[in-house]
This record gives structure tokens, C-alpha cells and sequence, in this order.
């Protein structure tokens, strides 16, 4: 476990669409702390964000887990809040085979299903928390919006849905000084030139992002009351969403 992120350090003679495969699920906890600027900020403030939101005999979503550290987040959340379950869902097999190990590592009474499944398929039931960490923009930009249509109708009223995304800056030198300070952020925690530009191409086709106005715009077209951005830093902005009349 925790092994260094080598995958894109030698030249490779043709990059293949990044996937989560089992290669990356061995270097996965390193790869996303050295290359999401604020993951563990992020992480470490899930649990006060569910304590705040979860209601009694409800479900909480983590939609595209990985390793199920968000998962950890939410149950640490609402391990106060009676009848509380939780439904992890990743459409890996090989992550969420891993997650079940780190789970069990880990003491609760609270239920955690797995589902290996896609979250485009994904019902969402009786939801005071739906948690979308670094998960939308790796679906195809034309179905996001089903994607939150299902998870506001899925929701109880006052709940909430947590979601963390790399984005887009409106204006292109603003966005140029955070790509670059993007950069920086990786080549300071050991990423060379050219494992950053084989992971550039790797992602290119696969993850296409949005900015902060075209997601929140997303949340007030499904009906959401309230939508804000609670952290930021450089590219990579955390956002709350709630549904009103509580
Ligand atoms: C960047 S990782 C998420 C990190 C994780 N939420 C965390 O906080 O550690 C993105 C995950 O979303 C999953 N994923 C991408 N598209 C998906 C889809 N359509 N359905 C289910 N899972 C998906 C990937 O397999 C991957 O594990
Ligand atoms: O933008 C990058 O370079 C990234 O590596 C981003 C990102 C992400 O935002 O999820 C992409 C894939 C990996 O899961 C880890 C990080």
C-alpha cells in the first residue's frame, strides 16, 4: 500500500486514455495527495460538512469512491445520526475491490455498501448527503446535468450535495497563473516535466472540465436553493449545493 506514483515517468510510445485501472489503484493514495492541490483539506473537512447536513434515517451517497476515503469522511460524519447508511459507488472494479479492504480497516457502526457500478445508473433514495469528489468531470459533459437532476430529486429536504472538481477559470490568463501554479504544485511534490505532460495527454480526452459559473448555473437548473464554493486553491474548488425548504 501507499506506493509512489511512478506511471508516467519513462517515455511512453503512445499515451492510452487514463483509466482507473489496478495500476493506478496501487499508487492511488499518492498520486491524488501529490496532484489535487487541497485534497486532504478537502477530506478533512467532509466530516463537519455531514455533521451539519445528515438527518436521522437517511442515506449518504459517495459517488465514484475510489478508495473510499471520502467514505470515511461521511461515516465519520454521521456516526451520531440514527439509522444512517451509506452507499459508495465506482464503476473499478479493481478500486472498489481495494476499497473493501480500507474499509475494513476501519471500525464503525454505521453500514457501508460498495456498488461497482456506474453512477449514471446510480438511483439515489432518501439522501440527506451526496458527496461527487473529483467524480463529474470524468462523465461525458452532456449527461452532468442528468446526473444532478437525479441526485436533487433523490434528495430529502435540507440536503446536501458535496461536490470537489478541478475547474475551469473564465478568464484565460487567470486561468494560464493557475494552470502554471498547478504545475508547480506537482513538480514541487516530485512530478517531473515529463510525468506531467504524459498525465496531461492521458487525461486530455477523459477529463473535461467546467468552470465554477457553468456548475453552479448545473445546480440552479435542478432546483437547488443554495449554491456556493467553500474552498478553492489554484484549479481545484470545492462547492455545496442545498436543496431548500427544510
Ligand atoms: C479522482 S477519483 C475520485 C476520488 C475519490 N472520490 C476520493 O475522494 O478519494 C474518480 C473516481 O471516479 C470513478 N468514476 C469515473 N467515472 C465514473 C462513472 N461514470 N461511474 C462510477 N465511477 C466513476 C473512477 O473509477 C475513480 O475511482
Ligand atoms: O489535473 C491533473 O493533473 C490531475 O492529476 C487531476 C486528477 C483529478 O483531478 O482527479 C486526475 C486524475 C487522478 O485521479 C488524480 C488527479
Amino acid at each position: 500500500m501507499n506506493q509512489r506514483d511512478t506511471i508516467f515517468s519513462k517515455p511512453l510510445p503512445s499515451i492510452s486514455d487514463f483509466c482507473f485501472d489496478q495500476n493506478v489503484v496501487e499508487v492511488f493514495p499518492d498520486m491524488i495527495n501529490r496532484s489535487v492541490p487541497g485534497y486532504s483539506s478537502i477530506l478533512q473537512t467532509l466530516p463537519q460538512l455531514t455533521q451539519r447536513f445528515v438527518q436521522p434515517d437517511t442515506r449518504l451517497y459517495d459517488l465514484g469512491c475510489s478508495l473510499g476515503s471520502a467514505t470515511l469522511a461521511l461515516r465519520k460524519g454521521c456516526e451520531q445520526a440514527e439509522g444512517s447508511e451509506i452507499i459508495a459507488v465506482d464503476n473499478s472494479q479493481a478500486m472498489i475491490e481495494r476499497a473493501q479492504l480500507h474499509l475494513q480497516g476501519f471500525k464503525s457502526q454505521v453500514p457501508v455498501h460498495l456498488r461497482c457500478e456506474d453512477i449514471r445508473e446510480t438511483a439515489i433514495e432518501n439522501a440527506s448527503v451526496v458527496v461527487l469528489n473529483f467524480t463529474l468531470q470524468f462523465v461525458p459533459r452532456e449527461e452532468r446535468m442528468a446526473i444532478i437532476n437525479t441526485i436533487f430529486s433523490g434528495l430529502v429536504k435540507g440536503g446536501a450535495l458535496i461536490i470537489a472538481e478541478k475547474v475551469l477559470a473564465d478568464d484565460d490568463a487567470i486561468n494560464d497563473v493557475l494552470v502554471d501554479l498547478h504545475h508547480d504544485f506537482k513538480r514541487a511534490n516530485g512530478y517531473s516535466e515529463l510525468e506531467i505532460s504524459q498525465k496531461r495527454a492521458a487525461i486530455e480526452n477523459v477529463m473535461k472540465i467546467d468552470s465554477l459559473a457553468a456548475h453552479h448555473q448545473r445546480f440552479k437548473e435542478a432546483g437547488f436553493a443554495h449554491s456556493g464554493t467553500w474552498f478553492q486553491c489554484f484549479n481545484f474548488a470545492a462547492m455545496l449545493a442545498i436543496k431548500g425548504d427544510r
